[in-house]
């Protein structure tokens, strides 16, 4: 009895200890969901390191925070402009930037990958960083359709390892899907749900299966759509009309694609395709395809299905 209470008593402490440890986050990746995952942890007291491949996608991804935060700010203080100022600056302290993700692991108690759609790409980023991170340190992928475990699997820390799906505009939408894989921890896994609570996110459960919950309900709706148009059924204006109208959806399916960036959900639709050639719902698009072939990606490069200023 006392050995179970003093059992009980160590792991309550150590699972305290674990969710008082994430205070420092290092984000690979400072694109669409990256920055907007840095935004959030900045505002929410972590000290961030933002790591991408080149300072000049560094500064862009810096100047992308500060101006949603001007957004932030401009709503929070409209009395105060002054306020809303020293607000801006408090939050971007809290973010520094690095292109060599080795060296800042060594002080981080949870990573969040927000690379490109890509296993092997994710694979080789994990296996380096694990030989360079603490033991204690959790690692967590915001992949939309690639599977935990298999991501996991090309380090030795699987039951440090888990998913954290952040939805896009990351400072707007409040779902986050914690995946425990497998090999996740308990700990790890109330850790990552603790986290997503402290960044003011409200966290749901998802098993490792493809596409979690939302991401498998999303893409054969909005692949669906892009074929209605491509069988000559309606305009993509119509359709994106039609479902914010009639279904109450804020952005009409063409217009979610030219905001996630056709290149992710291109690299997401192959993906499934390759697995499962024979499924319907996850046959490629020649209309995509076409958009992305010509650099056409969406609202970050300017055009994808429509053009944006
Ligand atoms: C086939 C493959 C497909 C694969 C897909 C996979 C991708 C994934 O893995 C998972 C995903 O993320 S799926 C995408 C999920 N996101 C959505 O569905 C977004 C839908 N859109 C919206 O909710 C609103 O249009 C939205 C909130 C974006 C904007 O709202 P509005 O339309 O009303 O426009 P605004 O008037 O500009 O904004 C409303 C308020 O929001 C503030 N705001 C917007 N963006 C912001 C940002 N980035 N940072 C800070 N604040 C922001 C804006 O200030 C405004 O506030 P108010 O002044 O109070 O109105
Ligand atoms: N776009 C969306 O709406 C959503 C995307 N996701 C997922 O988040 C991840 C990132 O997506 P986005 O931010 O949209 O992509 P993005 O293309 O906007 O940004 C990716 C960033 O990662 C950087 N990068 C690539 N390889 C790298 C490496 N080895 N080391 C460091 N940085 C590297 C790129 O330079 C780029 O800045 C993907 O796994 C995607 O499936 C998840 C939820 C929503």
């Amino acid at each position: 009895m006392a050995f179970v209470t003093r059992q009980f008593i160590r792991s309550l402490s150590s699972s305290a200890a674990l969710h008082a440890a994430i205070k420092h986050v290092t984000i690979i990746g400072g694109g669409l969901m990256g920055a907007g995952i840095a935004q959030v942890a900045a505002s929410t007291g972590h000290s961030v390191v933002l790591v991408d491949t080149s300072e000049d996608i560094l500064k862009k991804s810096a100047k992308g925070i500060e101006s949603s935060l001007k957004r932030v700010a401009k709503k929070k203080f409209a009395e105060k402009p002054e306020d809303g100022e020293a607000f801006i600056q408090k939050i971007l302290k809290n973010i520094s930037t690095s292109t060599d993700a080795a060296s800042v692991v060594q002080g981080t108690d949870l990573v969040v990958e927000a690379i490109v759609e890509n296993l092997k790409v994710k694979q080789d980023l994990f296996g380096a960083l694990d030989k360079a991170a603490p033991e204690h340190t959790i690692f967590a992928s915001n992949t939309s359709s690639l599977p935990i475990a298999d991501i996991a699997s090309s380090t030795a820390r699987l039951d440090r390892f888990g998913g954290l799906h952040f939805f896009n505009p990351v400072p707007m939408m409040k779902l986050v899907e914690v995946i425990k894989a497998p090999g996740t921890s308990q700990q790890t896994f109330d850790s990552l749900l603790e986290f997503s609570k402290a960044l003011g996110k409200h966290p749901v459960s998802c098993k490792d299966t493809p596409g979690f919950i939302v991401n498998r309900l999303l893409v054969p709706y909005m692949l669906e759509a892009v074929r209605l148009h491509e069988r000559g059924h309606g305009s993509k204006e119509d359709i994106d009309v039609a479902m914010k109208l009639g279904a109450g959806y804020p952005m009409g399916p063409f217009e979610l694609l030219d905001y996630v960036g056709l290149d992710t959900s291109k690299f997401i639709i192959d993906g499934w395709h390759e697995k499962d050639p024979d499924n319907p719902l996850f046959a490629p698009s020649p209309l995509l395809n076409k958009l992305v072939a010509e650099g056409k990606l969406g609202k970050k490069t300017g055009e994808g299905f429509y053009k944006h200023k």
